[in-house]
């Protein structure tokens, strides 16, 4: 398997025909689905929620499912969301009372646990909270909706956050979120984002399996 992995965000996908679309854009060739679950509250829209993932696992979605809770509070989603199904479960430092709780939270379910930050959330967040951490989630938009354009200032930030990463030596994944497209994916590489969300740039295409062979072929001359 590559060590990029694209993750197509269902919040572009049909959702009258869910588990179809989301199969579709597995067999396209997408890694893992990214489930984005929001409130109304934390950020201004509203989605789905643990009913929604557990369905795809009914379904027959056996990929690993990567919920981006936009949720605030947290807390007492992570067990409704564990046993649904969810394999990552990330969250927004700024929704959480207590940081280091909440990973312990998501890591006792059972599932990989990551933060997310917004562009303007600064990196002070990940201090002592690094050795918790399988995931790090960049927003390259602010969130609340797909089809946005990406944050050209996310790039130095994924550059810092990259730098953290390898002084830890541990093994956690970078992942970006917002505005991906086929004509950035190998930049954002390049400044050292390994997962990337991809909505709109792929659901809004007729042929997935063509968005995401570009996008292979984009981050192939980084790897
Ligand atoms: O979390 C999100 C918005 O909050 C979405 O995952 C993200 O915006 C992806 O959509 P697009 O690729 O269309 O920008």
């Amino acid at each position: 398997m590559s060590k990029f992995l694209i993750a197509p965000s269902i919040l572009s996908a049909d959702f009258a025909r869910l588990g179809e679309d989301v199969d579709a854009v597995l067999a396209a060739g997408a890694d893992v689905v990214h489930f984005d679950v929001m409130d109304n509250h934390y950020v201004p829209n509203l989605t789905i929620g643990p009913m929604v993932c557990q369905a795809l696992r009914d379904y027959g979605i056996t990929a690993p499912i990567d919920v981006h809770l936009m949720v605030k509070p947290v807390d007492s989603l992570i067990p409704m969301f564990a046993k649904a199904g969810a394999s990552i479960i990330t969250f927004h430092p700024e929704a959480s009372e207590h940081i280091d709780r909440t990973l312990q939270l998501i890591k006792e379910h059972g599932c990989q646990a990551g933060l997310v930050l917004n562009p303007a959330t600064p990196l002070s967040c990940l201090e002592y909270v690094m050795d918790k951490l399988d995931v790090i989630l960049l927003m390259s938009v602010n969130p609340g909706f797909g089809g946005q354009s990406f944050i050209h200032q996310t790039l130095d930030k994924l550059k810092q956050v990259k730098a953290l990463i390898n002084a830890s030596g541990r093994n956690i994944r970078l992942e970006v979120d917002g505005g991906v497209n086929v004509a950035n994916i190998k930049e954002i590489a390049e400044a050292g984002a390994d997962m990337f969300v991809a909505g709109s740039a792929i659901f809004n295409q007729p042929d997935y399996k063509a968005v995401i062979d570009e996008m292979r072929a984009e981050l192939a001359q980084v790897e």
